[in-house]
């Protein structure tokens, strides 16, 4: 059956994630972590689409509430982090790649937890629309760097990021008066920086890491092996760790590896 009409964003978001399955979530992987996000529901479809039988024996790992209740909902073994020190495979959303693979993320505040799963994945993978593929971080996802903070450090976390040049913003909450308060009970700061400093942000993750207060940062950099980008015409652009970039022309309806 054809995949369902879908408007050109969530389209493309679909095609990133069934690319990303159909490649990197083999019949022998077993144990796969579920990242956050729109795009990652479509990640939990392929992979239910690829069968009772194949899914019968894995356990699913969530970066936080939402991808918790996506492993629920969809009827697959749901997993705790402290069961285990590593994962096969990892797909998850992004705000920004740039070109070597380094990433923004945490525009939904699950930065930490995500970040320890892609640390725990022998493969870690970013699934996003074309809006996400970016030369430069900072150049598409204006609202800065997603910084997770313990709540009594916030005022000197945002001080001494201005002091570093940043410009920070408290992210409050949308139907909540105050902040918003992460999975993990922390406050979330956002911060842009100049172009300068985002060009190196390996460099830039570090530094901010080593402010007393903070607990992790949205920069995700040399962790990826590949990010999907679903674009507008219905292909695929893989980007690969090493430079290679590859263009998916179609996404097969249904996956290789479908089981009964
Ligand atoms: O905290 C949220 C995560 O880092 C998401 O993976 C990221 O914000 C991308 O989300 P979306 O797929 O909705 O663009």
């Amino acid at each position: 059956m054809p995949l369902s009409p879908l408007p050109p964003v969530e389209a493309a978001k679909r095609l990133s994630a069934y690319a990303a399955v159909d490649r990197h979530i083999a019949l022998e992987h077993k144990l796969i972590g579920i990242g956050s996000g729109s795009t990652v529901p479509y990640v939990v479809d392929r992979i239910v689409q690829q069968g009772a039988a194949a899914n019968a024996g894995r356990t699913f790992l969530p970066t936080g509430f939402q991808s918790k209740q996506l492993i629920i909902d969809a009827g697959l073994n749901l997993g705790d982090v402290d069961q285990y020190t590593r994962l096969d495979v990892c797909i998850d959303g992004a705000d920004e790649v740039d070109s070597d693979l380094n990433a923004i993320k945490g525009g939904g505040a699950c930065q930490l937890r995500e970040k320890v799963l892609a640390d725990m994945a022998d493969t870690w993978v970013m699934v996003a629309d074309y809006r996400k593929n970016s030369t430069v971080l900072g150049t598409n996802w204006k609202q800065g760097i997603p910084i997770e903070v313990a709540p009594f450090a916030y005022a000197q976390v945002l001080a001494t990021l201005v002091k570093m040049g940043g410009t920070p913003t408290l992210r409050m909450g949308k139907a909540k008066a105050g902040p918003v308060v992460s999975d993990n009970g922390m406050f979330i700061i956002d911060a842009t920086f100049p172009e300068a400093q985002m060009k190196a942000p390996a460099k830039l993750n570090t530094e901010i890491k080593l402010i007393t207060g903070v607990v992790e940062v949205g920069l995700f950099c040399g962790m990826a092996k590949a990010a999907y980008f679903g674009n507008e015409d219905a292909s695929v652009t893989c980007r690969a760790v090493g430079g290679k970039v590859e263009q998916i022309a179609s996404v097969p309806d249904v996956p290789p590896v479908a089981s009964a």
